[in-house]
């Protein structure tokens, strides 16, 4: 039940996650370069929201989401996708912070923006062939703290959340994609906008 999960209050991570599956940075980002990356984005990236097929239905996605790449990976993904934008000075700043952190060179990265609390991302893995097994993601938060959750695939009461700070980085990794769901629920409670950055590598 995420109601009785406790949090520890400094690090807004709930206690019993499992080893070698996420690593919390908070304040990567400091505040005020924080809010003005955030402002920047929000106004210059090139905002889309996608429909996706639901059974019989077409849906819009509940948030706005964009990505970017560089030039070798557009050339072989947007075969499959939408083409992705061409990286810019700020992205390519933020990728080269998380990097020696993550351990791993990005040649790609996924933005959501989340415009409120009725914004949401359900229940997913990132798992998709082009990422590989056991991919090493770099997810970098902004704006509104929301709570992750995750879950595990198979026993879905193991079940844990980690409020995603402005400015935070979280590493996700190992098995977290193979045995484990991830989401950003919706929320009833005022929520301002929030933007997340996922830093992939894609094969
Ligand atoms: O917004 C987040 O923190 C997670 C986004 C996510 O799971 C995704 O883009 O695959
Ligand atoms: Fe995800």
């Amino acid at each position: 039940m995420m109601e009785q999960l406790a949090f520890f209050p400094e690090q807004g991570k709930s206690s019993g996650i499992p080893d070698g599956l996420m690593e919390y940075v908070p304040r990567l980002v400091g505040q005020a370069d924080g809010q003005q990356l955030m402002a920047h984005l929000l106004a210059t990236v090139p905002w889309k929201q996608k429909i996706v097929q639901m059974y019989d239905k077409q849906v819009l996605t509940p948030r706005l989401s964009a990505w970017y790449a560089d030039a070798e990976t557009y050339d072989y993904t947007n075969l499959r996708r939408s083409a992705p934008s061409l990286w810019t000075p700020e992205l390519l700043r933020l990728k080269a912070l998380v990097e020696p952190i993550a351990g791993v060179c990005f040649n790609s990265v996924l933005l959501n923006y989340y415009r409120d609390g009725n914004d949401s991302v359900a229940w997913h893995s990132d798992n998709e062939r082009a990422l590989g097994t056991h991919p090493t993601i770099a997810s970098v938060s902004f704006g509104q703290v929301r709570a992750f959750d995750i879950r595990n695939k198979v026993d879905h009461r193991q079940k844990y959340s980690v409020k995603l700070e402005h400015g935070s980085l979280l590493i996700m990794k190992g098995s977290l994609q193979q045995d484990w769901e991830h989401r950003i629920a919706k929320s009833t409670r005022p929520m301002g906008p929030r933007l997340n950055l996922t830093f992939r590598v894609v094969i």
